[in-house]
């Protein structure tokens, strides 16, 4: 029998649940209203892409966006889950980004359509090595950034979160049950912006771990 390891949860084939516009200077940069409840979407775990591969634009669109995120790894299944014990779910964190293809969430959203095609394409969610809960002992309070081609573009803190991370897995775990290997993304800071063939996109987490990755188009 072979035995799953958590550090390789992008291999487990579980579920990528998104929270959007938890950050309220996001929100407001793409004039969108602040959320009074978290915004749920998903994306497939064909999504993950690791360093040494490139994110691929999807050929549907011409403006591609890069969202930095902390994601939760969580270690413990469960539904229903307490704010007070939602900590004890949790396995570790990674560093993520939500590739968005503007464009085309900007037209999904003028239609009333789902964001299927702007956020779950292969590719769209590019993920660093796994980081263990010891090395963020308060996930609430980090700095995220992303620079693309050297230059900074997104410089944020996890305290600006709007809804918390016990909160979020709460939330979601009523809706959604959550199952070990699944990762939560949760939602990105002010500053995203437009990505194009042959860039290259360098995120880091406080000195913990950076990664990079390159623009393709297939
Ligand atoms: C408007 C968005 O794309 C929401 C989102 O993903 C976020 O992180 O905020
Ligand atoms: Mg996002």
């Amino acid at each position: 029998m072979t035995t799953r390891n958590i550090t390789r949860f992008w291999e487990w084939g579980r579920k990528i649940i998104c929270v959007g516009r938890n950050y309220a200077d996001h929100a407001k940069e793409l004039k969108n209203a602040v959320p009074t409840e978290p915004v749920l979407f998903l994306k497939p775990p064909s999504a993950y892409v690791k360093e040494g591969s490139p994110i691929l634009v999807p050929h549907y669109s011409s403006n591609l966006h890069h969202e930095v995120e902390l994601g939760i790894v969580i270690g413990k299944g469960g539904t229903a889950i307490p704010q007070t014990s939602a900590m004890e779910h949790v396995a570790g964190y990674a560093l993520c980004l939500d590739m968005t293809a503007r464009d085309v969430q900007d037209d999904c959203k003028s239609k009333g359509l789902p964001w299927t095609l702007a956020k779950a394409f292969n590719t769209s969610c590019p993920v660093s090595d796994f980081i263990s809960k010891e090395k963020i002992p308060d996930p609430g309070n980090v700095n995220l950034w992303l620079k693309v081609n050297d230059k900074m573009r997104q410089n944020g803190h996890t305290s600006q979160m709007i809804f918390s991370i016990p909160y979020l897995i709460s939330y979601i775990s009523e809706i959604i049950s959550l199952e070990e290997g699944d990762l939560i993304l949760t939602g990105t800071p002010k500053g995203v912006s437009s990505v194009q063939e042959f860039d290259e996109l360098q995120a880091g987490i406080e000195d913990i771990l950076t990664m990079t990755f390159k623009v393709d188009r297939l």
